[in-house]
C-alpha cells in the first residue's frame, strides 16, 4: 500500500457513516489518490502525495471529513442506493444473513394452509425491494432478510450487531414489535411509529406489508375470515398512511390492493 494504513472513520458528519479507502490509481503510482465512501459515493477526491511505498502519510481526518460533508450536502442519502459497502462485502453478508435466517427460520410456518415455510417472507421482502423497489442498499436487504429474527426465533439484537453490523441491527430493532404488548397494542405502535421510522425501516416495512398482503390475497391464513382479512387490509393502509412518499412502484402496488380489498374510506367510521 502506498500508504500507511489509516484508521477506519466509524462515523462521519451528522452520525451518518463514512469510511475511506486509500489507493494508488492505476497506471498513474505516481499520483495517488483517496477514495472517499459516502453512502455509495466512491470517487477520488483528494491528491495524494507522490507515492512511497508503506511511508506515505496521506491526507488527515479532518480533510477527509470536510470534503465528506461537502460530498453529503450535495447529495442526501436516499437509502435507496449501495450504502458504501463495498460490492464483495455487500454480496458475502447478503447471502450470509440468507444462511443465518433460514437457520434461525428453520422450523417455523407461514399461516397459511400450505404451510410454507417462513423463509419464503423474509426472502420475497429482500425481493420486493431489489427487483420491484430498485433499492440495493446492502443495509435495507439484509434488514429485510433478518426482520423477523428477533421477534420470532430466539435471535438477540446483540447476536444482530455481532454478525452485521450496528446499522442493521439498529433497523431490525426498527422493525421488531414489542412482544410484552398485547396485539392491538402492537398493531396501534405500529401505526403510529411508522412515520417516525428511518428511510431504511420505512423501505423493509412497506416491502413487507406488501408481501403479507399479496399472500394474503392468494390463500387465507388458517382460521381467518373474510372480516378478518378485510381488517388487516385496512389495518395495514393505515400503517403504509405513515410511510408514504419512500418508495413509488412499492406504494403503487400497494394501493391497488388497498383499493380492492380496504373498506372505502367514508363507510369506516370511528378510526
Ligand atoms: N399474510 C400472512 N401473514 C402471516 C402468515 N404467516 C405468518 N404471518 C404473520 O402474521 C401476522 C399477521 O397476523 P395477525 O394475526 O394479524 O398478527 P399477529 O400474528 O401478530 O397476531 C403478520 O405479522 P405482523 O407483525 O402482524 O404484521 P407485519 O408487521 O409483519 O405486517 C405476518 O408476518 C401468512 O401465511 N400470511
Amino acid at each position: 500500500a502506498p500508504y500507511k494504513a489509516l484508521p477506519k472513520l466509524e462515523s462521519g458528519p451528522k452520525g451518518l457513516p463514512l469510511m475511506y479507502v486509500p489507493m494508488v490509481r492505476k497506471g498513474k503510482p505516481e499520483a495517488p489518490a483517496v477514495e472517499v465512501h459516502v453512502h455509495g459515493k466512491c470517487e477520488p477526491v483528494i491528491q495524494g502525495p507522490p507515492a512511497e511505498p508503506g511511508v506515505g502519510t496521506g491526507p488527515d481526518r479532518s480533510q477527509l471529513l470536510k470534503c465528506a460533508e461537502a460530498r453529503l450536502g450535495e447529495a442526501p442519502d436516499t437509502g435507496d442506493s449501495d450504502s458504501g459497502m463495498h460490492s464483495p462485502d455487500a454480496i458475502m453478508n447478503i447471502v450470509k444473513a440468507t444462511d443465518f435466517a433460514s437457520h434461525k427460520h428453520h422450523f417455523q410456518r407461514r399461516k397459511d394452509p400450505e404451510g410454507t415455510p417462513y423463509i419464503e417472507h423474509p426472502v420475497a421482502v429482500a425481493h420486493i425491494l431489489t427487483h420491484l423497489g430498485k433499492v440495493s442498499n446492502p443495509v435495507v436487504i439484509i434488514s429485510a432478510l433478518l426482520h423477523d429474527t428477533v421477534e420470532d426465533t430466539d435471535t438477540t439484537f446483540e447476536e444482530i450487531e455481532r454478525e452485521f453490523g450496528p446499522r442493521v441491527r439498529s433497523v431490525v430493532e426498527e422493525l421488531t414489535d414489542n412482544k410484552h404488548m398485547t396485539r392491538d397494542e402492537r398493531k396501534r405502535c405500529q401505526i403510529l411509529h411508522a412515520p417516525h421510522s428511518s428511510h431504511e425501516a420505512k423501505l423493509v416495512k412497506l416491502a413487507d406489508k406488501l408481501h403479507n398482503l399479496r399472500d394474503i390475497e392468494r390463500s387465507l391464513p388458517v382460521n381467518w375470515t373474510e372480516e378478518r382479512k378485510t381488517q388487516y387490509f385496512n389495518w395495514a393502509r393505515d400503517v403504509v398512511q405513515g410511510l408514504r412518499g419512500t418508495n413509488a412502484p412499492i406504494e403503487a402496488e400497494l394501493d391497488a390492493l388497498f383499493a380492492k380489498y380496504c373498506t372505502p374510506r367514508e363507510g369506516r367510521e370511528n378510526e
